[in-house]
């Protein structure tokens, strides 16, 4: 319990930021009955003891007994919680030590004041610990400091929406007895997952070896999707972009992206017959497809796509894309990004009928049936990420902003993903070589934090819209070591 207490008190310190203490800081904590309530006076007993003016509200009938006397010895002082709390309303930051782990929904939580700074202790108070599903009232926390392992609810449901930032403290020992079974890609774990993935490989290469990555996209319909696909695929850098698109848009393309070259159906069978040819590092003509954005299903360029399909060449396919992806075994590694919507289109394909409100409230059970069913990665996009690979395993992604939710936006992210896995240093394939699924599903985890993270730098400089993430692709890409 120690343990969970420093790492709270740390957490709390580095939310501060400022040492010496400035004058006026006050830590408040919301003390509930149980363990968690124990962690957050022992923590607030570390912040007492580093400098901290704080303050404990005691919010249930009794508060842990060993934890208080802590409290009290390094000169803390608990009060009942009420309503018009003076340390509440002057508190620099709040400490959500009501409840964790024992939580069951519907108990009366504390109202406190608009904008405040929260920190919860192992979970946000009003948050079902496995299911995710968050009361009304619940305590909105800008970051989250959880013990031992990831807890589901964090994950699913409202968590995501609720939790803020999490950083998961290993402890000494395992308390929830299982492994988690789904884990959190922050930008961090990002970070890790791309410097894992890289090669030495990385210098010395021509365009080819970089990665040449093929977009089918577009149609007369939809002109602008596979100019958004394109630009930023382009502006995180790809060695090369070839796109394929009706003949009526093509000198729209070329315009808005005068990096990319055209490729048309006999192109695309040239460059599926080289693949096989050649092996790691030399160089192939085309190293991964992005395939979708734009196109119009009523009238899909026929032909080469399901040679794409067929083909053993890392994909991901989006938007229209989806309707024509075959479901059951394939060769080809895939990474499928639907929205609820299309899920339900998927899963429908593959004869299974659920409702969106199905879909929302169990979001990894129904991602992971599209993975199986489709024998693919499935990236299911919206205010979370569920990225799910076919083994079941899977990863979440709340690296998010709001206002990604714009038009054009996956598009956005449909071009880093493709980006990603053409290049050769981080899939290792370049030509004959399959990618796991393993590496398919960590790089859209990566995709996707890397739009996040475009997000929450384009809505921290004012309106967010598809271009302005582009804009913004070159800067954020350096961020992430490319
Ligand atoms: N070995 C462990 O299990 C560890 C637990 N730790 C802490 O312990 C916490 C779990 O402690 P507890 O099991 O004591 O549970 P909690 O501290 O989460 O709260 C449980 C208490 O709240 C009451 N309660 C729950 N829902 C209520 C409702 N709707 N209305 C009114 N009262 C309600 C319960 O009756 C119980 O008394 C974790 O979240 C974590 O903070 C950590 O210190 C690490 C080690
Ligand atoms: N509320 C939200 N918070 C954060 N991200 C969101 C939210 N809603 C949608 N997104 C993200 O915005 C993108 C929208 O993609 P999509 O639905 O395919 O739109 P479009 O087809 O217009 O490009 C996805 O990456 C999705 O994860």
């Amino acid at each position: 319990m120690k343990q969970a207490a420093s790492a709270l008190a740390a957490e709390a310190v580095d939310m501060l930021g400022e040492q010496p203490v400035a004058p006026g800081t006050l830590v408040v904590g919301l003390i509930g009955p149980g363990n968690n309530g124990g962690d957050g006076l022992y923590a607030l007993a570390q912040l007492e003891d580093q400098g901290y003016a704080t303050a404990a509200l005691q919010c249930g009938p009794s508060v842990h007994s060993d934890a208080l006397s802590v409290y009290e010895s390094a000169g803390g002082r608990i009060a009942p919680y009420s309503q018009d709390n003076q340390p509440l309303a002057n508190a620099t930051l709040i400490i959500d030590a009501l409840y964790g782990l024992g939580y069951r929904s519907g108990a009366e939580l504390p109202r406190i004041p608009r904008g405040s700074r929260v920190l919860a202790c192992d979970l946000p108070s009003g948050l079902n610990p496995e299911t995710g599903v968050a009361d009304d009232k619940v305590l909105l926390a800008e970051r989250t400091v959880t013990f031992g392992a990831m807890k589901s609810g964090l994950l699913t449901g409202d968590g995501p929406l609720v939790t803020g930032d999490i950083t998961v403290v290993p402890l000494d020992f395992d308390f929830t007895g299982q492994a988690p079974r789904t884990n959190l890609i922050d930008k961090q774990a990002a970070l890790q997952l791309l410097d894992a993935h890289r090669s030495w490989r990385d210098a010395g290469r021509h365009k080819y070896q970089r990665g040449v990555l093929g977009l089918i996209a577009g149609s007369s319909l939809y002109p602008g999707a596979a100019q958004l696909t394109a630009r930023a695929a382009v502006n995180c850098g790809v060695g090369l972009l070839r796109t394929h698109v009706p003949e009526d848009i093509a000198p729209l393309l070329a315009v808005a992206v005068p990096e990319t070259v055209p490729l048309d159906d006999d192109q695309i069978r040239e460059a599926l017959s080289s693949a096989r040819r050649y092996v790691h590092g030399r160089g192939a003509k085309i190293s991964s497809w992005a395939i979708g954005p734009g196109l119009d299903s009523r009238t899909p360029p026929t032909g080469a796509i399901a040679e794409v399909f067929a083909s053993r060449q890392p994909a991901v396919i989006d938007a229209s894309g989806l309707e024509l992806v075959p479901a059951g075994p394939s060769e080809q590694p895939r990474v499928l990004t639907p929205h609820a919507k299309e899920l339900r289109m998927l899963l429908r394909r593959a004869g299974v009928t659920v409702t969106i409100e199905e879909i929302t409230a169990d979001p990894i059970r129904w991602t992971r049936w599209a993975a199986l069913s489709y024998n693919a990665v499935v990236l299911l996009k919206g205010p979370t990420n569920y990225i799910v690979a076919p083994d079941g395993s899977s990863l979440v992604v709340s690296h998010t902003a709001p206002q990604l939710a714009t038009a054009g936006s996956g598009d956005v992210l449909t071009g880093i993903l493709g980006y990603l896995l053409s290049d050769s240093s981080l899939t290792g394939v370049n030509g004959v070589q399959t990618v796991s699924n393993r590496r398919m599903m960590e790089l859209a985890a990566c995709a996707a934090v890397i739009h996040g993270e475009a997000g929450r730098a384009a809505a921290a400089c004012g309106t967010v819209n598809a271009s302005r993430l582009i804009e913004l692709l070159p800067g954020i890409m350096k961020r992430f070591g490319f």
